[in-house]
């Protein structure tokens, strides 16, 4: 069946549809990674984005039980070069077709996607619609622009319930803003005792679980619609050890005093390459941000930069000039992507150990 995508500047692309026949809104990007579209279409970071895959063959290893990185995919939209129908793997369980039907997401196939990522880059960012039906694309283009932008994501993807993943190692209280299954992995990899807390729980509520240290989430959107965290975070890096990751970064610099900004076109791949400025050693990492931290506006505040992506010189992380917090832009668990910086949750796990001998002299079990 025929599929249009359609974007605010008028650009109209015809390709060819595949997973779910239904017309679907969103934040059109471009992704550079060349694997691993499993665990991007379900990060839940994309809520709200239609995706357009750099590398032409998408499907071709097919879905499998487990690469996914959270319950379900929360992506508006999947722009491919081509799609594979008959994947070949052995941990294949169904196809990237059957998956997207699943969940009621639309893909589009055979888009000239070197053309689009260069008009995206051209342009920036630009809201579109994937559509198989037949309307005037003046009409589309009107109801995009009257379409109010999208500022409740966090709020679809967050657990609306407390729960725990226990362990026997540090107590570590995880803000949900959209959470990865790659950082729950890499915190019970270290035994820790995780409680994983929906993103809108007030500070006191996470201090009466008496965590050792804090973990902000990913997640999507703009910081800036996660209105209620500043404050919450301002209070908890009081008391813990923080680390913040992707939107959690973002709001450890809101919180702060520092300030975001929309970038052009984002980073969204997994080979973006980050100088860790102190130990001047350059890693290649996973990315998936369309916002940024503003540069002059970590100034006045007590942050440092502690990392610069090497493309563009953006930041990527921060720390605080005497509390025990940092955080980094960049995905340090991978999934997909390079395992390079899964040394930053031992660096944080050894800041927690620290903080536990100072609350408890003679803590012995951890
Ligand atoms: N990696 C993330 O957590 C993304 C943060 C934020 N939603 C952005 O696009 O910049």
């Amino acid at each position: 069946m025929k599929a249009r995508l359609i974007l605010e500047d008028g650009t109209e692309l015809t390709g060819k549809s595949f997973g779910a026949v239904r017309e679907s809104y969103g934040e059109v990007i471009f992704n550079t990674a060349m694997t691993g579209y499993q665990e991007m279409l379900s990060d839940p970071t994309g809520c709200g984005q239609i995706v357009t895959m750099t590398y032409p063959l998408q499907g071709n290893y097919g879905i499998n039980r487990d690469d996914f990185e959270a319950v379900r995919p929360y992506l508006h939209g999947i722009v491919a070069r081509e799609h594979c129908e008959y994947p070949s793997n052995f941990r294949s369980q169904q196809t990237l077709d059957s998956l997207l039907k699943e969940y009621d997401i639309p893909g589009i196939s055979e888009i000239d996607t070197r053309m689009l990522t260069r008009r995206i880059r051209d342009k920036g960012t630009m809201r579109g619609v994937i559509t198989t039906k037949n309307t005037p694309v003046e009409e589309i283009l009107e109801t995009l622009r009257l379409r109010p932008a999208q500022t409740d994501q966090v709020s679809i993807v967050s657990t609306n319930r407390i729960y725990c993943s226990p362990g026997r190692g540090a107590r570590i209280a995880l803000i949900d803003y959209g959470v990865k299954h790659g950082i729950l992995r890499e915190l019970s990899n270290r035994h820790c005792d995780i409680t994983v807390v929906p993103y809108n729980t007030p500070a006191k509520t996470i201090e009466q679980l008496r965590p050792d240290g804090i973990v902000l989430s990913n997640g999507p959107g703009n910081p800036k619609d996660v209105t209620q965290a500043v404050e919450t975070v301002q209070q908890l890096m009081q008391t813990f050890p923080v680390f913040g990751i992707g939107l959690g970064h973002q709001l450890f610099a809101l919180a702060n005093g520092a300030d975001t900004e929309k970038m052009k076109f984002g980073h969204h791949g997994a080979n973006h390459a980050v100088k860790d400025v102190e130990q001047d050693r350059v890693m290649i990492t996973a990315q998936s941000h369309g916002y940024t931290v503003t540069p002059a506006s970590i100034e006045n505040t007590d942050l440092i930069v502690t990392h610069l992506a090497v493309n563009d010189g953006t930041i990527e992380g921060l720390k605080h000039k005497t509390l025990p917090a940092f955080s980094v832009q960049y995905h340090p668990e991978a999934s997909p992507g390079p395992e390079d910086s899964s040394y930053l949750f031992d660096h944080f796990l050894n800041i927690v150990v620290e903080y536990i001998k100072g609350v408890h002299p003679n803590a012995t079990t951890r």
